[in-house]
C-alpha cells in the first residue's frame, strides 16, 4: 500500500482532501479520523500537519505527501516536488512598516521574524545579507509593533494580514507557493506512486477543462475545429440533417464563453458545455 500524508488542518487541509476525494480516495469521517485505510484504491492517508509532511517523506517513512512547496523548501528535507497542485497559491515576502525599507539589503545587521526560517536563511544567504532571524510559530506580523523585529517574511496570500497591522511588501518576492505533491528522493520507483499522479492530473484537467458539445454546417468545420482543436481532434460525426454535422471536444473552461461566441459567429448552434465529472488524458 502507498502510505500519502494529507494535510490535517490550515490553509491546505480542505483543498487538499476535496481534491483526493475528486480523485476517488476514501475522505474521512470526521476531523479526528487521523489515519484513513483506502484498500479499493491500495492507499493508506495519513493525517498530518502540512509542516511535519516533508519530515515525514524526508525520513522514507511516508512515501509521499501534500503540502506547501514554501514548506517543503524551509524544511531542508530530503524531497522533491512530483507535481503542483493549483490549489493554496500564495507568495513568501518580507514587509516592514510602511515606507521604511525597499530591498532586502536594507536588512543587514536587522531582525526579521518567521515562521520560516529555513527558507528566510536561505535567501538572505544567497543575497549576502547578514541578518538576524527571529523564529516565531505565527502571527509573526504582530512581531515589529511588540519590538521584537525590524521586519518580518511570511506567507502573504490577499494582503489582509499585513495592512491591517500597517505593514507593506518590499523587495522582489522571495518565493510562488502553492499545495504541491511531493516523494522522498530515493522513491523514484514508489509503487503506486504513478497511480496517485494519474488521478490527480486527471482531476486538475477536469477542473481545467470543460465538454463542448455543438452542432454546424458541415462546410464551416475546419473553422471549428481551429476554434475548439480538442485533445487529438474533435470528435465529429454526422447529423440527421443533410449537410451538418455535430462536434464534441474538450475546451479549457477558462474563455470557453468566448469560444462559444465565435463559434455562433461562423453559425454554430445548439452550443451545449458540460463539466466533465473525472478523466484520464
Ligand atoms: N492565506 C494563507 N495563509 C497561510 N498559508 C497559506 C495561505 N494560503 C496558502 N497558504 C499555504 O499553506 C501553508 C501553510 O499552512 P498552514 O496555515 O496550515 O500552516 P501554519 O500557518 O504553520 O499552521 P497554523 O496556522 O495552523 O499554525 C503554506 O504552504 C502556505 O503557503
Ligand atoms: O495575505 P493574507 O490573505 O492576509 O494571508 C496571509 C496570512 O495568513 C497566514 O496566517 P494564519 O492565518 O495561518 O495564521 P498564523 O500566522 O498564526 O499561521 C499567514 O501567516 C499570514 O499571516
Ligand atoms: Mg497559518
Amino acid at each position: 500500500m502507498l502510505r500519502l500524508a494529507v494535510p490535517n488542518k490550515g490553509a491546505l487541509s480542505e483543498a487538499a482532501q476535496t481534491m483526493l476525494k475528486e480523485a476517488g480516495y476514501r475522505p474521512r469521517r470526521d476531523s479526528k479520523e487521523l489515519v484513513v485505510v483506502d484498500a479499493d484504491s491500495s492507499c493508506e492517508l495519513f493525517f498530518l500537519r502540512p509542516r511535519d509532511i516533508a519530515v515525514y517523506v524526508g525520513e522514507g517513512t511516508l512515501d509521499a505527501g501534500i503540502t506547501g512547496r514554501d514548506m517543503l523548501i524551509d524544511s531542508g528535507a530530503k524531497v522533491e516536488e512530483v507535481m503542483p497542485l493549483g490549489f493554496g497559491g500564495s507568495t513568501f515576502r518580507l514587509a516592514a512598516g510602511s515606507g521604511q525599507m525597499s530591498s532586502v539589503q536594507d536588512l543587514k545587521g536587522l531582525r526579521v521574524a518567521t515562521a520560516y526560517p529555513g527558507l528566510l536563511e536561505k535567501y538572505l544567504a544567497e543575497c549576502d545579507v547578514d541578518a538576524r532571524v527571529i523564529k516565531l510559530d505565527g502571527a509573526v506580523e504582530t512581531a515589529i509593533r511588540l519590538g521584537v523585529a525590524d521586519a518580518v517574511a511570511d506567507v502573504v496570500e490577499t494582503g489582509t494580514t499585513l495592512r491591517n497591522v500597517g505593514l507593506e511588501v518590499f523587495g522582489e518576492p522571495i518565493m510562488r507557493s502553492e499545495g504541491v505533491l511531493i516523494r522522498g528522493r530515493e522513491g523514484a520507483g514508489t509503487p503506486g506512486l504513478e497511480q496517485v499522479v494519474r488521478r490527480l492530473q486527471g482531476v486538475i484537467h477536469a477542473r481545467d477543462y470543460v465538454m463542448m458539445d455543438y452542432d454546424i454546417r458541415a462546410e464551416r468545420i475546419e473553422e471549428a475545429i481551429a476554434l475548439t482543436p480538442g485533445m487529438e481532434g474533435p470528435t465529429v460525426s454526422p447529423l440527421h440533417r443533410e449537410g451538418w454535422v455535430a462536434v464534441r471536444a474538450m475546451v479549457r473552461r477558462k474563455g470557453h464563453q468566448h469560444v462559444m461566441d465565435e463559434l455562433w459567429d461562423i453559425g454554430a448552434r445548439a452550443i451545449l458545455v458540460t463539466d466533465i465529472y473525472a478523466c484520464r488524458l
